[in-house]
């Protein structure tokens, strides 16, 4: 059996794309998946590197400016649509399963005029332009967020799976993460991290608090400043006063592969609100201090991160307001009232979506 599975631009689209072919990979053994990206995206590098065959296609986005590189979108858009049709009929797949970024809307359209059984992946709270168009085509449509619904006319049934999240955050297990972390007994781990590659408002905040957090022993901080911004982060503290000796109570990594058992053994989240971050938290049932990324399209993020505020799971704090003294009020806040921690945690856990791939493979099932 073949499958094709689309979906490009950002880690964003790509790594629940990844997971999705896994997920088929493990539903129809011996089966073969081809991954269809663009050159120019991330998953010419990643989807290689994980084993999948991988073809690119031409794909345009529309400038929200005026601008003349929309004058070429029409001619791109119709040779990638070419593009996607050839290799689709030579694969012959017995569904195509898209999640998301331009490359999708070629090679979606193309399935769905060819009769090819078709399914979209929605991550984010406030949908993408090209699943949001997608969905007057193909035969399903599979969501992150409840909040996402109203956004797809229903010409195709639209079901809410939540994201798949990598098989170790669901697996970690929490007392050796957190002998693993050095969290004592009674101490309340804060992971502090923004997306995958760092945030500087959270950096900076961080910086500012380190003084203040050195002095709350129940406090242990495990700070992710992002592989590029970490030399910038260590410029930051020395100006606070601290060379490389870190108080005993906080720990500063540029990066974290560990990232499944960080969450495993951590009982607050300081983050962005990106949808594959949300989903983890949740699925851990992690109470959450969210921050988001002001210029995501279209303030996703923050759509993002009201799905979990307005039900209890999660505090936000804007981007403009957030500083080292806000992380320090919620977190003493927090501490002195650990059933508020509590309560979110068990809201929290209540959106989490275990269970997101195994209902993903099963529409592929009911539509193939
Ligand atoms: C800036 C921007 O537009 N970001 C978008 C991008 O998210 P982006 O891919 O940047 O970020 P997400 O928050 O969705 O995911 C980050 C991933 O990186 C992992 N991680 C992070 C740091 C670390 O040290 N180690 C580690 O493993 C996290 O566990 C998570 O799995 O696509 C998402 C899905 O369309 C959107 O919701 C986000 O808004």
């Amino acid at each position: 059996m073949r499958f094709i599975v689309s979906g490009g631009g950002t880690g964003g689209h790509i790594y629940p794309a990844l997971a999705i072919a896994g997920g088929l990979k493990q539903r129809f053994p011996g089966c073969s998946v081809m991954y269809i990206g663009t050159n120019r995206g991330l998953e010419a590098d990643i989807v290689p590197k994980a084993g999948y065959r991988f073809h690119a296609v031409r794909a345009v986005g529309i400038k929200r400016s005026l601008s003349w590189h929309n004058l070429k979108v029409p001619w791109e858009a119709w040779a990638g649509y070419r593009e996607a049709r050839r290799l689709i009929r030579g694969f012959a797949p017995r569904a195509v399963v898209g999640t998301g970024g331009y490359v999708c809307g070629p090679v979606l359209l193309a399935a769905a005029r060819l009769k090819i059984p078709t399914l979209i992946h929605e991550q984010n709270a406030l949908p993408g332009i090209t699943n949001r168009i997608l969905s007057r085509f193909v035969d399903r449509v599979a969501v992150t967020f409840e909040d996402a619904l109203p956004f797809f006319p229903r010409r195709a049934p639209v079901r809410l799976t939540g994201l798949p999240v990598r098989s170790e955050v669901l697996t970690a297990e929490r007392e050796l993460a957190r002998e693993r972390f050095g969290v004592h007994q009674g101490e309340l781990l804060v992971l502090s991290f923004g997306g995958s590659q760092g945030a500087r408002t959270l950096n900076r905040a961080v910086a500012r608090a380190i003084t203040h957090l050195a002095g709350i022993p129940e406090v242990r901080l495990l700070h992710v400043t992002g592989s590029g911004q970490y030399q910038q982060f260590m410029d930051m503290l020395a100006k606070e006063g601290f060379g490389r000796d870190m108080p005993d109570n906080v720990t500063v990594v540029p990066y974290l592969y560990e990232m499944p058992e960080a969450l495993a053994a951590a009982d607050l989240v300081v983050s962005r609100a990106g949808a594959a971050t949300l989903a983890e938290i949740t699925v851990r049932g992690l109470p959450a201090l969210l921050v988001p990324f002001p210029y995501a399209t279209g303030n996703h993020q923050e759509h993002n991160a009201r799905a979990l505020v307005s039900r209890g799971a999660a505090e936000m704090v804007a981007d403009a307001e957030f500083s080292g003294s806000t992380l320090v009020g919620v977190i003493e806040k927090l501490l002195a009232d650990r059933s508020r921690l509590e309560e979110m945690a068990e809201a929290s856990r209540r959106l989490g979506k275990p269970g997101a791939l195994d209902d993903i493979i099963g529409i592929v099932e009911e539509i193939i």
